[in-house]
Parts: structure tokens; sequence; C-alpha cells
């Protein structure tokens, strides 16, 4: 908290805008500078892997990985002609984005610990870099106080059959935006989605969030049956400074997904001001999300919004170095996009999953009856000659848990990756491959991942993915940048009771995996800039 009231300080704002500025630019050019350093080493190698020849102690590699050259006698000096070691001045402070930080002790405390290292280090640090939205910690209390905000979260959260929620991550994930405003004496007016609906289906309704969300709030949330019309407009009405109004889902009206300017406008009606907190929906291009916008000013970016954006964006384009990527999932074409987009900004990358299959398959190797994408293989040589030109090394597992049937109790043994037998299939990661992973990651400082290691779903193939988890968790305790890209991986990080300890877990599944490809998200888009105050 303490940290959030300094941020309200002018001239510090002011200060730390300037300093943003400059360190922008400083930041282009260490992207020219790396351009021009990229080391261009790079082979396949059917014997030696790229941490078997950095580490005497590691075991005898048992089939074959792809081996940065560069990387073999440098793992981590790589990136030191790449990273720009920026004098503390330079840095841009995280105050500017302290109002999430305010409501979430994890964040806090990471951002509390950059200050002390800028206030007590004379060592250069790199930092954090934010999209330059404008944010809702950037309002004066004058700028809420009596006034009616509309707020866009992302309330899709599980339920079970009897309407109980059985996971509120996405709940308390809006909670500090909330809270922030009623504490300025805004009127929250709360909107989402929750699941697909065709029209009116009550089995979709928000009331079940009710009785959560005012308890984490600690105000009783007022729910209206619809989120438009004479209704909404007397609950609005009477909405007093510090109320919360929840309306109902808004994707009851086809219009909403439509992105329907009529009805853009009728929600924005109701309001004065636009806060998008709905990460995992900003990638859709709907009324809610980017066509209200048309009709508010100003329309900002709530906090979870702005954090999702500091680490997927920020943390990953201008990552501390080393920087590693964790890729898995079932199938290549669903991460083509993440992989070539990663490829362009980490140092290390490491494959499992199902989609390891097809580039065994794409060098060559037998894979039994494992996944692979038949019509994906040219694209698996491709996506190893980019890493290869950029310099970046590129792990697969050396080994695999292969099964003889697609089952939680098949049959299951260790085999090498090159000599997985016929009518066998890989479904996890092997645990010379662990050994592998968890010492390349050893050596980094910023650390993405994205779908799991093999089919978690079974306990019998969840070990790889469990001993990822495990590893990030690890590293996060000694200060590495964790980032866990949505989805699988969160259920996975979530199973193991890791994922508070790791720096940030997103929200958003197609939001985050869109955001990492490099595509522009909507929802983001149409919210105001950030404006730089004058010192
Ligand atoms: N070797 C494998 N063979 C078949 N399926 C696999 C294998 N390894 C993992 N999977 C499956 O991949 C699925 C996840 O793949 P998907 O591409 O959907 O990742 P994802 O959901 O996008 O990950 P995330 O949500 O973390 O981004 C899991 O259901 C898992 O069981
Ligand atoms: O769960 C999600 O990914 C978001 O809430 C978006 O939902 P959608 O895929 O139905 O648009």
């Amino acid at each position: 908290m303490s940290l959030y009231c300094k941020c309200s300080n002018t001239t510090t704002t002011a200060t730390l805008n300037t300093r943003k500025k400059e360190f922008t630019k400083i930041l282009r050019l260490s992207s020219t500078i790396r351009k021009i350093h990229i080391s261009l080493f790079f082979s396949i190698t059917a014997t030696h892997s790229f941490i078997h020849s950095t580490m005497a102690s590691a075991a005898t590699p048992t089939s074959f990985s792809l081996l940065s050259r560069a990387s073999s006698s440098s793992t981590t000096s790589h990136p030191n002609n790449t990273i720009l070691r920026l004098p503390s001045r330079f840095l841009r402070s995280p105050l500017p984005a302290l109002g999430f930080a305010a409501a979430d002790p994890l964040l806090s405390a990471h951002v509390a610990s950059k200050l002390r290292s800028i206030k007590t280090s004379a060592k250069p640090i790199t930092g954090v870099v934010s999209m330059a939205k404008k944010s809702v910690g950037d309002l004066s209390p004058a700028e809420l106080k009596g006034k009616k905000v509309f707020v866009r979260a992302d309330l899709n959260v599980p339920l079970d059959d009897s309407q109980n929620i059985t996971d509120d991550t996405r709940i308390r994930a809006a909670i500090p935006t909330i809270k922030h405003l009623i504490s300025n004496g805004a009127k929250v007016i709360l909107s989402s989605h929750l699941g697909r609906p065709k029209g009116v289906t009550p089995k979709f309704s928000l009331a079940p969030l009710v009785p959560r969300l005012s308890e984490l709030i600690g105000v009783q949330v007022v729910k209206a049956d619809d989120c438009v019309g004479p209704e909404v407009e007397k609950l609005v009405a009477s909405l007093p400074e510090g109320g919360v109004l929840l309306l109902e889902n808004v994707r009851f009206y086809k219009e909403e997904e439509k992105n329907d300017p009529a009805f853009a406008e009728k929600l924005a009606s109701i309001a004065d001001l636009y806060v998008n907190d709905a990460f995992g929906t900003a990638h859709r291009a709907h009324a809610s999300t980017e066509g209200v916008t048309k009709f508010l000013r100003p329309s900002v970016a709530g906090f979870l919004l702005q954090k999702e954006l500091d680490y997927l964006d920020g943390a990953v384009s201008n990552p501390k170095r080393p920087f590693a990527a964790i890729v898995g999932g079932s199938k290549v074409s669903s991460k083509i996009g993440v992989i070539e987009s990663l490829l362009e900004k980490c140092d290390i990358l490491l494959l499992g999953g199902g989609m390891i299959f097809t580039f065994y398959k794409a060098q060559g190797l037998s894979v039994g009856s494992s996944l692979v994408e038949e019509d994906k293989l040219d694209l698996a040589t491709t996506l190893l000659a980019k890493a290869k030109e950029k310099g970046v090394s590129l792990l697969l597992p050396t080994d695999v848990v292969v099964a003889d049937k697609f089952a939680p109790d098949a049959n299951s043994k260790i085999v090498p990756a090159s000599a997985i037998p016929d009518g066998w299939m890989g479904l996890d990661i092997g645990p010379d491959s662990v050994k592998t992973f968890n010492d390349a990651l050893e050596t980094t400082k910023t650390v993405i991942w994205n779908g799991p290691m093999g089919v978690f779903e079974f306990d019998k193939f969840a070990v790889g993915t469990e001993a990822v988890a495990k590893k990030l968790a690890e590293l996060s305790g000694k200060g590495v940048t964790t980032i866990i890209g949505g989805g699988d991986s969160v259920a996975a990080v979530e199973k193991v009771g890791v994922a508070e300890v790791m720096s940030h877990i997103s929200t958003g599944g197609g939001a985050s995996l869109e955001l990492l490809e490099g595509k522009t998200l909507p929802g983001v888009d149409a919210l105001d800039e950030a404006v730089a105050v004058p010192v």
C-alpha cells in the first residue's frame, strides 16, 4: 500500500515518465544492437546436447538434441552481447503500474524488491516495460469520485452442474481494480460474459458469482437481470458511491459479439468512463471490449490487464537474459505463431508435449504411433532452421515415456527419443530430458512456459510437466522471472501447488497466446494512450 501512495506523487510520476521515454529510446537501440550481434553457429548433432556439452556431470545423452555451437561454449554468455545494461537512472520504474501491485501482495513484493535494488545497487539492471496504455491508476481521485465507471472484467469462470464456482481465479484477479475504484468513491458497473450462450440462457447467468464477488470485494454486490434497458438504468441511478452493480451476461445479446455500435452505445450510456480489465477477452473485438470505447472517455486499462501486458508483452519483449521459453502442448500447428515469435526473442527454447514427434519425424526418426502432423513436417524443419539462424539453443527431449495405448493405465517405458518402438506412443518427456531441461533453466533469468510436456491429465504421464512446474517454482524463489502462459500450463502449476510463487500466471487462454504471437489485442488497442506528464 505504501508503494502505491508514493506513486500518486505528481513530481515522481512526471520524472518517471521522462525516464520512461529515455528508456524506450534505449530499448529500441538495444534491439538494433541485438540484431547485429546474433550468432549463427548452430548445428544438429546426434550425440551432444547443449547442456551435456557444458556440464561434465551430465549423463550421457540417450539420443540426439539440437545444439547451438555458440551456446555450447557460452550458454550463459550468449546473451551478453545482446543485453543492454542500463544505468539504474534509465530503469523504467514500475511505479506507474503500482495500482495493481498495491492490491496484489506477490507483485507488491516483486516491485518492492526492484525498488530496493534501484536504491541500493550501483550495478546496472534491466527492467520490465509495459505497453503505453493509460491505466486506472493514472486517474486522480477527483476523476473517480462519484463517477459511474463501466468495468469490463472477464468473470468467465467454470461452474459445476450445481452452479458452484470450481475455480475463482478470474474473480480474484478482477478484485484489485474494483476495490481501487470503490475506495475512490466511484460507482462500479461491472460487466462480463460467461460461456458462449446463444441468447438468454439461465445456466449462463452471472447470478452464481454474486456471493463470491461480494465476499472478496467486501461490499454487497447488486445484481441486475439485464445489461441494458430501463431496469439497469434505475439500478445505476440508485447506486451509491462505492457501490457495485453486476450486469447480467453481456453475451445474452448477439449484438455483443457482433460489436454492434448501437448496442455498444447503449452499454456506454449508463456510465461516465470505461475500464477494461478483461484480459482473457481482450483478443475479442466485442461491444463491451472494443465498441464501447468509442463512446466513453477516458477508456483505460485495469490493473489486471496492465499486469498481463507488463509480463506477457513487456517482460517477454525486453527480458532479463538468458531468456528461456518452454513450449509444449499437443500440436505444432496450434503453436506455430508462438514458437516463431519466441524465436525472435529467446536465447533457449525447450520443446515438449505432443508436438515433439513431428520434429523427430522431420529429422528422420521413427516415432511409433505418437501424435504426428504429417503436413507440418516441413514446417518443423523450417522452425529448426530458423532457430539455427537466430542463434537460439533449441532443445528437444532426448528421451520419452512411451505407452502401448492412450489411457491412464497404459503400460509404459522410458526409451531414447531415437528408439521409439513401433506401436508405442510418446506421452511424456523422460527423466534424462527433465534433467537436461532443468540444467538449461538453471542458467536463466526469465522463463515463459506455454503448454504441458505430456498428457498430464493422466498421472502416469504428468511427471515431465510437474517437474517443469517445480523447477520454475524453485527458480522463482531465486529471483528468476517466471511467466506461465495460460490454460493447461496454469492447470499443471496449480495441480502441483506452486502457482503462488510464480511471477505471473496469466488469466488469458487465447488472449495470452495471441499476445505471445505478437498480435494486437483489439480490447487493448482501443484504450487511451498513456500521456507523458511534462516535468
Ligand atoms: N505426447 C502427447 N501426446 C498427445 N497429447 C499430448 C501429448 N503431450 C501433451 N498432450 C496434450 O496436449 C494438450 C494441451 O495441448 P494444447 O496445444 O491444447 O496446449 P494448450 O492448452 O494451448 O496449453 P496452454 O493452455 O498451457 O497454452 C493436453 O491436453 C495434453 O494432454
Ligand atoms: O475463457 C476465455 O478464453 C475468455 O473468457 C474468452 O472466451 P471466448 O473464447 O468464449 O471468447
